[in-house]
């Protein structure tokens, strides 16, 4: 009899591959487990079991594998079930949603890098003749890929050479992950068990008489450790025993002490809780009841808090409550930017049980979470962006969507485009768990559900401590143009509201929605600007290396002195970002130190943390940011936010815009005044008699529901229609536009005037490929397998077209 298994590779395939394996490999084999298997000409991949079977492939000669990775499955079967909805839902291949969902250092593949450990003496004389010439190369190479090592010894499959040589501890890979990545070891000291015996301990103790300096160390050891239970370094004791490194050397030496090796987590999940009480407010208790009251007849339910009601307070209790039952907690953030208050938050009053998530953290981190997630008995609670909708949860009772209205949710790029806030929905259904989609704006399409009454509703409309909610006004930058009160682009009556606050001891949040100094430069001559090269965009200048940058490919040269174009030096720029708001303002008030929160300043690991942190102690007067400032931070001594310009905001070409700049500024405005007295906000314009703006300044959410809600209705969005967005991707300009051309045609076969373009995007060159988006509307009630079974169809027959198959393709389900 044949054994096979089915497997899911982390590649973008749309099947499952079976391999063979042997009678033994068949009885260990189980769903869940990683394989190592060939893939094409001399790869090897990590893959997932899926299925085991007896059933030879009809169509293709199966390999065998070369070999089991775990003893225990790392994926459930609750994940396979969401990576297949997911694959379907958003119709991309299974192997993406695989590789977004295991973290890359679980996923061992043959580009992985080989060393010689060179702590350790190697026997050449053991080595068999293929080992001996890996070994022999890596002696004279420092580093070879496997696919490296497959050459030099004429042989397509060297994975399980690789594992034994690295289970001898002769080389090592740069992930060592055939079962475990790599832990992280600290050194810890011990008194040797021998000190045990009474006797023995006085005779040393003895011994030490003439060296009063280790004696008194040696003592000191055991008081630190009767005081805390816990492991000691050796850095923790010359601390403590306020010694040096050379006191405690010379203790190791003469054996009073030894050391020890202790896996150390890298995240560090010793948390302490520092506090014991939440006290919700009567509204907010009211809150709370009305939530647990809407969870026994909905899955989802919209919880609708105007900023700083105390919407996390809430959370809190509810999520204790999940807790108190050995149920996990999954607590979903668009933003990196945001975990890191929150964490703080959770951590104080949840200590350990609190874990965070996110890309942010370097592979192994991850991997310690993954695990963590998977294995351990006691209920916990992960904060987490996207991609922790993935992790293997095993007994979910809640999830909670903060900031719901986010469209970050969605992933844009890579594959899978995968909303999480949807996804964490149908991932809560699968636990029969409760999903909780909070939020000061609610999105409209979370409005239109709690009205057909599939979402339930809470409304809490009162910022906790009885403040009241921020007072927003517009400034009409057209009419202070015209009577010269701007200095720079700042209108003097924002400047006095800065003034004021700073004088009364209050900090400034100031808004801009882009980064850089100006996105361009111009020549007054010739009217040129310098592009990118790759595509289709303007340069941005950015002063402080003065440097022209692409913010789409990273494109970067020289800031320019003369026209590139004409060689005239009569150059300017125009429009302006976040670093000029910053120079100007160090210029208006050169005394207060102003900080810049946007992507150009949050790069590192730690990058957010330190800003955060340096606002919350009051080292920075005024935090100038793009919309990463604008939404869930929550800062104690705001006293004015500032928007520097709403008009770029509502000129944004999608159907969206008016509902998210009304979110965008709401959320904004509600940064001021969270603790003590009224917020006050000021919002410069062009337009201040715009529907939206004046619907911001009263906060009047319910007409900006009415009026967008009739729009979307009309011109068939969402939530009526959905939509499927098409991006068609080459080089070769006029290949784009037939290939669009057909696509489009195809489509119109079908679905007739729901198909909309083939159009070129604003941009429509990046990084050298032309771009051009088809748009298909779905209406309410055409069905989505059918549409989909369709659309799959019209990518398979363009593929079988010759000259099409270099075109990229990209789809996009529910585009935001
Ligand atoms: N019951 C409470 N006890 C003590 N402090 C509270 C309570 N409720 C709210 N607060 C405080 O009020 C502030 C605002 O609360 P929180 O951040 O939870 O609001 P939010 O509704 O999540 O706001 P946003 O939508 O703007 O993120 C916080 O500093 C919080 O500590
Ligand atoms: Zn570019």
């Amino acid at each position: 009899m044949s054994f096979f298994v089915d497997v899911i590779l982390p590649l973008p395939l749309e099947q499952f591959f079976t391999y063979q394996t042997n009678e033994a490999e068949f009885d260990q084999a189980q769903v869940g487990l990683r394989v190592a298997v060939p893939f094409g000409k001399s790869k090897v991949y990590t893959g997932i079991i899926i299925k085991k079977h007896y059933q030879k492939p009809l169509h293709y000669e199966t390999k065998f594998i070369e070999g089991i990775i775990d003893d225990l499955p790392i994926v459930t079967l609750n994940q396979l079930k969401l990576w297949t909805w997911v694959a379907n839902y958003y119709l991309c291949p299974i192997g993406d949603v695989m590789r977004a969902s295991i973290p890359s250092a679980l996923l061992l593949e043959s580009e992985t890098i080989v060393e010689i450990n060179t702590e350790i003496k190697i026997d050449l004389e053991e080595l068999s003749d293929h080992e001996y010439l890996i070994v022999e190369a890596l002696q004279q190479q420092k580093h070879l890929k496997l696919s490296e090592i497959a050459k030099i010894i004429d042989k397509k499959n060297v994975f399980s050479l690789v594992k034994k040589l690295s289970s001898k501890e002769i080389i090592k890979t740069q992930q060592q992950l055939y079962k475990k990545y790599q832990p992280k070891l600290a050194t810890y000291l011990r008194v040797p068990s021998k000190f045990e015996n009474q006797t023995f301990f006085e005779e040393q103790l003895e011994a030490l008489s003439r060296a009063k300096k280790q004696k008194e160390v040696f003592l000191q050891f055991f008081k630190i450790q009767s005081q805390n239970k816990k492991p000691i370094t050796s850095k923790t004791l010359e601390e403590k025993a306020n010694t040096s490194r050379t006191v405690i050397k010379a203790l190791i030496d003469k054996a009073y002490f030894e050391e020890y090796l202790i896996k150390q987590e890298r995240v560090d999940f010793n948390q302490e809780k520092t506090r014991n009480r939440i006290q919700l407010a009567n509204n907010q208790e009211n809150a709370l009841y009305e939530i647990q009251a809407s969870f026994e007849e909905y899955e989802v339910s919209l919880f609708h808090g105007v900023t700083s009601s105390g919407k996390t307070e809430i959370y809190m209790k509810l999520i204790e409550a999940y807790l108190k039952e050995e149920k996990q907690v999954l607590y979903l953030l668009p933003e990196i930017a945001l975990t890191t208050q929150l964490i703080k938050r959770l951590q104080a009053y949840f200590g350990n049980r609190a874990y965070v998530f996110h890309s942010k953290y370097s592979l192994n981190e991850r991997v310690e979470i993954y695990q963590k997630v998977l294995t351990e008995k006691k209920a916990c609670i992960v904060v987490g962006t996207r991609s922790a909708i993935f992790l293997p949860f095993k007994q979910l009772g809640l999830v909670i969507v903060d900031e719901s209205h986010e469209t970050n949710f969605k992933q844009q790029q890579p594959s899978p485009r995968y909303n999480a806030k949807d996804t964490a929905i149908i991932l809560a259904q699968q636990f029969g768990a409760k999903t909780l989609l909070g939020t000061a704006t609610p999105s409209l399409e979370s409005l239109y559900n709690v009205q057909q009454k599939k979402f339930g509703y809470i409304r809490l409309d009162k910022r906790y401590g009885g403040i009241l909610p921020p007072e927003i006004n517009l400034i009409d930058l057209k009419d202070k143009r015209k009577r010269k009160r701007v200095k720079g682009h700042f209108s003097d009556t924002l400047i006095k509201a800065i003034q004021e606050k700073i004088e009364a001891g209050k900090q400034i949040i100031l808004f801009q929605n882009r980064r850089g100094f100006s996105p361009i430069l111009e020549c007054n001559t010739c009217g040129h600007s310098p592009q990118c090269p790759n595509c289709d965009v303007s340069l941005t200048f950015h002063k402080f290396n003065n440097s022209l940058r692409c913010h789409y490919c990273s494109y970067q040269i020289a800031m320019q002195t003369k026209c590139l174009a004409c060689s005239s030096t009569n150059q300017s720029t125009k429009g302006f970002g976040t670093e000029q708001i910053e120079m100007e303002l160090q210029e208006l008030f050169p005394d207060i130190q102003v900080g810049r929160m946007d992507l150009d300043t949050t790069r590192g690991k730690n990058a957010y943390e330190k800003i955060i942190g340096q606002f919350e102690n009051l080292e920075i007067d005024i935090l100038v940011g793009t919309q990463m400032v604008t939404k869930g931070l929550d800062f104690k001594n705001v006293g004015l936010v500032g928007v520097l310009s709403a008009d770029s905001l509502l000129n944004y070409p999608d159907f969206r815009s008016y509902e998210k700049c009304f979110q965008l500024l709401v959320q904004v405005a509600g940064r001021a005044g969270r603790f003590g007295e009224r917020g006050q906000v000021l919002i410069q314009t062009y337009n201040p008699y715009h529907q939206i703006l004046q619907q911001v300044t009263t906060q009047d959410f319910k007409l900006m529901y009415k009026q967008q809600i009739y729009d979307r209705k009309v011109y068939n969005y969402p939530p009526f229609f959905r939509l499927i967005k098409f991006t068609l991707k080459s080089r070769d300009y006029n290949l784009v536009n037939e290939a669009s051309d057909w696509f489009a045609k195809f489509l119109y076969h079908y679905f007739k005037e729901h198909v909309l373009g083939p159009e070129f995007p604003t941009i429509s060159r990046l990084k050298n490929e032309y771009l051009k988006n088809i748009i298909l509307k779905i209406p309410p009630k055409q069905s989505l397998d059918k549409t989909k079974k369709y659309i799959q169809l019209g990518k398979e027959k363009m593929n079988a077209i010759a000259k099409f198959r270099s075109l990229k393709i990209i789809i996009d389900v529910d585009p935001q």
